[in-house]
C-alpha cells in the first residue's frame, strides 16, 4: 500500500513525499516555516481558483491552480502538520491595513499572487534544509505560478476588450485627464494614447498618468504607435496602424498577453492584421476627419464588410459622433472608436454615456448580452 494521508482541503488521497527529512534533525522552526507556507500558498492558490472557476468559467487556469494545490499537498506531510504552533505564533495577530482595503478584483487577485509567490520562494529557501528536492521543486512552482499570472491576466484583459463597446482615442487638451476621467464616469472602457507632436519626456509622463487612472477605473490603456513606451509605463497594448511596427515585431517585444490592435482602411488591410495577430483592428476613417486629415474615407461600405467578414473585435473610427452613430450601428458597428466627439465634448460623462446607450441598444437587439454586461 501505498504511505499517504487523506486530506480534508478536497486533496483526498495524497501521497507522502518522504515522511522523513533526509538531512538529519532539521530545527522545529524550519518545519513551522514549511509548515505556514504551504498552507499560505495553498489558500492564496484557492482564492485564484475560484475567481479562474467561477468568474472566468475558465476550465483550463482552474485545473492548474488545483494541480499546483495538489502538489503542495504532497509536500505537506503529517511531520511539517504537527510542527504547528497556532497560539504561540505572534504573527496570527497582524494584519496589514491593505488587507483591509481590497477595492477591486485585480488588486485582489494581485494580491493573492504575490501572497503566493512569496509564500513559495520561502518554501524554496527552507525547504532546501528539509528535503533535497524541496528546493527546485518549488522554484519550478513559482515559474508556474508566474506564467499563471501572465495567463489570467491576459485573459481579463481580452475579456474586457471584448465588453468594450466605445473607445476613447485621445488627442492632446489642457485637460485631458479630467476629459478622460469623467468619460470613465461615463462608462468607457478603453483608451489609447495618442500625441503625434509631443516630446519624449512628456508623452511618457502624460502617459504614465493616464494609465494610472484607466486602472484606478478598471478600463483598458493603450499606447499609440509606440510599443517602447507601452512597456514603459506598462499599459495594457498598442494600436499600430500600416507605417508603424509590423505586428509580429510588436507581439515579440511585448509578449503574448498585451493586446495590439492594428488600423484597417480596406479588406485586404484587414486580412493581413488578422494573420499578423491583432487582437483588434480599427476598421475606417468611416467619415473624413480634421483629426486625420489627408486620409480619405473607407465609408460605411467598409463597416458593411466589416460586419460580415471580420472574426475579431472591431472599432469603427473617423468622423463619428452623436449625430452619426446611429448610421454606423445601421452598418454593422457594434463597437467605435471615437476622438473630438469625447475630447471636445462639453459633458464627456453624458455623451459617453450616450454611446454606451446606443450600442448597448444594439448588442441587446442583436442577442449578445455578454457585450453589454459591465465588468467588475
Ligand atoms: C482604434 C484606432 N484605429 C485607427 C487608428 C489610426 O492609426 P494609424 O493609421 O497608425 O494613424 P495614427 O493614429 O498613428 O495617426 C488609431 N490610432 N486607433
Ligand atoms: C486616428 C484615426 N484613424 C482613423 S480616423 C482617426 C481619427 C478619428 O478622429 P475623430 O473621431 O475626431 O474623427
Ligand atoms: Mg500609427
Amino acid at each position: 500500500m501505498n504511505a499517504g494521508w487523506y486530506d480534508e482541503n478536497n486533496n483526498g488521497f495524497v501521497p507522502m513525499v518522504e515522511s522523513h527529512n533526509q538531512r538529519g534533525q532539521v530545527q522545529p522552526a524550519v518545519c513551522r516555516i514549511l509548515d505556514a507556507n504551504l498552507d499560505r500558498a495553498r489558500e492564496g492558490l484557492r482564492i485564484i481558483e475560484e475567481w479562474c472557476r467561477f468568474g472566468l468559467n475558465n476550465a483550463q487556469l482552474s485545473e492548474e491552480c488545483k494541480q499546483l494545490r495538489q502538489e503542495l499537498a504532497t509536500w505537506h506531510n503529517p511531520e511539517l502538520r504537527a510542527a504547528r504552533d497556532t497560539p504561540g505564533d505572534p504573527g496570527t495577530q497582524l494584519t496589514h491595513p491593505q488587507e483591509q482595503q481590497r477595492t477591486d478584483l485585480k488588486s485582489l487577485l494581485q494580491a493573492n499572487f504575490c501572497r503566493v509567490e512569496e509564500a513559495l520562494r520561502v518554501l524554496e529557501e527552507y525547504g532546501k534544509l528539509y528535503h533535497a528536492q524541496m528546493g527546485s521543486a518549488f522554484k519550478q512552482m513559482r515559474y508556474r505560478v508566474y506564467t499563471l499570472e501572465s495567463q489570467l491576466l491576459g485573459y481579463e484583459r481580452q475579456q474586457r476588450l471584448r465588453r468594450s463597446q466605445l473607445y476613447l482615442v485621445t488627442s492632446p487638451a489642457k485637460d485631458l485627464l479630467s476629459v478622460v476621467e469623467a468619460a470613465l464616469a461615463g462608462g468607457l472602457t478603453l483608451v489609447q494614447y495618442r500625441d503625434k507632436n509631443a516630446e519624449d519626456g512628456d508623452r511618457f509622463s502624460h502617459a504614465q498618468q493616464l494609465c494610472q487612472l484607466c486602472h484606478k477605473y478598471g478600463a483598458l490603456f493603450l499606447v499609440n504607435d509606440r510599443v517602447d513606451l507601452a512597456l514603459a509605463v506598462a499599459a495594457d497594448g498598442v494600436h499600430l496602424g500600416q507605417q508603424d511596427l509590423p505586428i509580429k515585431v510588436a507581439r515579440q517585444l511585448l509578449g503574448p498577453h498585451k493586446i495590439i490592435g492594428c488600423s484597417t482602411t480596406n479588406a485586404e488591410e484587414m486580412q493581413r492584421a488578422i494573420q499578423g495577430g491583432a487582437d483588434y483592428i480599427g476598421v475606417g476613417p468611416v467619415y473624413e476627419t480634421p483629426t486625420k486629415v489627408g486620409k480619405p474615407a473607407a465609408g460605411l461600405e467598409y463597416v458593411r464588410y466589416a460586419a460580415q467578414h471580420s472574426p475579431i473585435p472591431w472599432f469603427a473610427i473617423g468622423g463619428i459622433d452623436v449625430n452619426n452613430i446611429n448610421d454606423v450601428i445601421s452598418a454593422g458597428a457594434e463597437r467605435v472608436a471615437v476622438v473630438r466627439a469625447i475630447v471636445e465634448a462639453e459633458q464627456p460623462t453624458l455623451v459617453a454615456q450616450y454611446f454606451i446607450s446606443q450600442l448597448t441598444r444594439v448588442h441587446i437587439r442583436s442577442n449578445k448580452p455578454e457585450l453589454s454586461q459591465s465588468y467588475v
